[in-house]
């Protein structure tokens, strides 16, 4: 049977869970707002080469690192998350330019 500091632990993982949903939300609102930029970038692009734009890749990286070490974020994580979505977002543009 569990204690009660195991009882409470478990509950105040849950509330915490529940914060954690809460900022996902507002993460997948700015998620789409970046998408209807980065949308818009792409139909200004003329190849593959200019999507891909690895030096504006660097330039993106060097900006989040420097707003994470701001407010003491680990840059690490941030820059880890950056690549991630910056790579879907490539795939993205590389999808659309295809399908049209
Ligand atoms: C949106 C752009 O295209 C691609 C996507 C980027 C991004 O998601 O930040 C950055 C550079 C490009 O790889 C852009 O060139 O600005």
């Amino acid at each position: 049977m569990p204690g009660a500091n195991e009882e409470q632990n478990a509950m105040q993982l849950a509330a915490v869970r529940v914060a954690i949903n809460e900022v996902d939300e507002q993460i997948v609102s700015l998620i789409s707002r970046r998408e209807r930029l980065v949308r818009r970038a792409g139909a200004l692009k003329q190849d593959d080469a200019s999507v891909r734009a690895p030096a504006r890749v660097e330039q993106v990286i060097t900006n989040v690192r420097g707003y994470a070490a701001k407010l003491g974020v680990d840059p690490t994580v941030v820059e880890h998350t950056y690549r991630a979505m910056i790579s879907a977002f490539i795939d993205l543009e590389l999808k659309v330019r295809r399908e049209g």
